[in-house]
């Protein structure tokens, strides 16, 4: 079993016995409650038209590296992001494989204006009402994890709650059903290979060019530095998902301020 397919069987056992403590239905009231959904995509494509579009991710843990940064304080690194020139936010809220948690999202959310995306791994269209429940603006759909009719079904309920999908593809193959089978044209080129953990910038490159009309393209994982940031415009990439080089650095208002704008 590679480890998306450990993480996903983990994540169903988990969304199960969480299903039996709160019901759709009371989390369809909790949503509706929520403060209205943050356009993630717009954010993106407006820093994107003068500059570069970040989603700075808080990321304590992973698990290709381990613990990332002791002194994790997601409070902290949402305000650092957002004065230092992020468009947005992810926020990973897995716990066992990314030591991630729901009141980071909201701790991160009430810390700025910037929309939030819900780093976890989505396998039942249960998750996004919790996720909106939560205040997330968008959610993730890993082209990798689902099948056609669940990714159908998660992209649908995620629309019907006014939020953006993130659509993370990392072969010709998932950005060819990425492109058929979902309307989000906001599509993540991931490129870290989920089985070796190894990660190669090439894989944006090689993907850009496929993506269907009307796409806004965000380079995911794997990126260090402003050079990184504009290799990839080369191939029109304009947008990047960034977790791990960030969290590493002491003064991450300051790091977030240099990957933008060198
Ligand atoms: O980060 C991992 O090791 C990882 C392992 C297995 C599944 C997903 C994983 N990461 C999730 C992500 O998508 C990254 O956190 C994100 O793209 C940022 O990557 P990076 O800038 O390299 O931290």
């Amino acid at each position: 079993m590679n480890k998306l397919d450990e993480i996903c069987a983990t994540k169903r056992e988990e969304v199960r016995v969480r299903k039996g403590l709160n019901t759709l239905s009371d989390l369809e009231r909790l949503a509706a409650q929520a403060s209205a959904p943050r356009g993630f995509r717009d954010a993106l494509e407006a820093k994107a038209a003068d500059g570069f579009g970040l989603v700075a991710e808080i990321k304590k843990a992973s698990p290709s590296k381990g613990l990332i940064r002791e002194d994790f304080r997601p409070h902290q690194h949402a305000m650092d992001y957002a004065a230092g020139g992020a468009a947005c936010l992810s926020v990973l809220t897995d716990a066992p494989y990314f030591q991630g948690h729901e009141d980071y999202l909201l701790e991160a959310r009430a810390s700025c204006a910037l929309p939030v995306l819900r780093k976890d791994f989505m396998v039942d269209p249960w998750q996004v009402a919790e996720s909106r429940a939560l205040g997330a603006d968008a959610i993730l759909i890993i082209v990798a994890a689902l099948d056609d009719a669940l990714m159908t079904e998660i992209e649908a309920a995620a629309l019907d709650h006014g939020m953006d999908v993130l659509v993370e593809v990392h072969d010709e193959t998932e950005m060819e059903r990425a492109a058929t089978r979902l309307t989000s044209r906001l599509i993540g080129v991931n490129n870290r290979d989920l089985k070796t953990f190894t990660t190669d910038l090439a894989t944006t490159e090689r993907l850009a060019a496929l993506a269907p009309e009307g796409s806004l393209l965000v380079g995911e994982s794997g990126i260090n530095t402003h050079a990184d940031c504009l290799r990839l415009e080369q191939s029109g990439v304009r947008c990047f998902l960034v977790g791990e080089s960030l969290m590493r650095q002491a003064d991450v208002e300051a790091a977030t301020r240099t990957l933008l704008n060198g």
